[in-house]
């Protein structure tokens, strides 16, 4: 039985990315949930300073939006959820000197299910979207700095992650040109956790 408040917190196999489940709460007229408590959240002793919130549609399946970052002073951790139909939401660690560089991972996250990726700053984020009309919904800890903003290419084969796609994707042009990890000087560095 969930308790007010209640959420499950998961570590991913890339170990400091999290996966979050808050309660829902049915009854006849649909469900409830916390989408975001920054005290259940400290509780857990996580505190994050999050300062705006995005959400986008993507009209058709197999939108692929990503590899993307904002680079320090303006990096960004963010809480990521998806508000209308699926998506397969994914990181990858570009932090130097990290004992996972390089490696991704990748999470569905539904309406449905209501499950949320904790990314933090030093990974690259992107998602396909599995349905068409798909919303995705994200808090941020940093504002949108246009000149800190970057991405790297989606179809590495570097990193080689599996999207699951069955057509050629719906992509915007500055994913279609962005560079391979192996060009990308990443400005993020590892710091291991005490
Ligand atoms: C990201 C962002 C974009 N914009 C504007 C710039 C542009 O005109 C329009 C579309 O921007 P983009 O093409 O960068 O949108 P999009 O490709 O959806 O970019 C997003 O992708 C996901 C995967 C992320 O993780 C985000 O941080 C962000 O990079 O929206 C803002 O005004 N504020 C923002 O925070």
């Amino acid at each position: 039985m969930f308790t007010e408040g209640a959420l499950k917190i998961t570590q991913t196999a890339l170990p400091d990315v999290l996966l979050l489940e808050p309660a829902r709460f049915g009854d006849e007229r649909g469900f409830f949930s916390e989408s975001w408590s920054r005290k259940t959240l400290a509780n857990h002793g996580i505190e994050v300073d999050f300062v705006q919130d995005n959400h986008s549609l993507s009209a058709t399946l197999g939108t692929v939006r990503g590899l993307h970052f904002q680079s320090p002073p303006h990096a960004q951790a963010k809480l990521v959820r998806c508000g209308r139909g699926r998506l397969l939401d994914v990181a990858v660690d570009v932090r130097k000197g990290s004992p996972t560089f390089g490696q991704w991972l990748g999470v569905e996250l539904s309406f449905e299910n209501g499950r949320q990726l904790l990314i933090p700053t030093g990974f690259l984020h992107g998602f396909v979207t599995r349905e068409p009309d798909t919303e995705i919904i994200y808090k941020c800890s940093d504002y949108y700095a246009p000149e800190c903003d970057g991405a790297v290419r989606f179809d590495d084969p570097d990193i080689d992650i599996d999207w699951g796609l069955t057509a050629d994707p719906v992509l915007s042009q500055k994913d279609i040109d962005a560079p391979r990890l192996k060009d990308f000087d990443s400005p993020f560095i590892y710091e291991e956790q005490q």
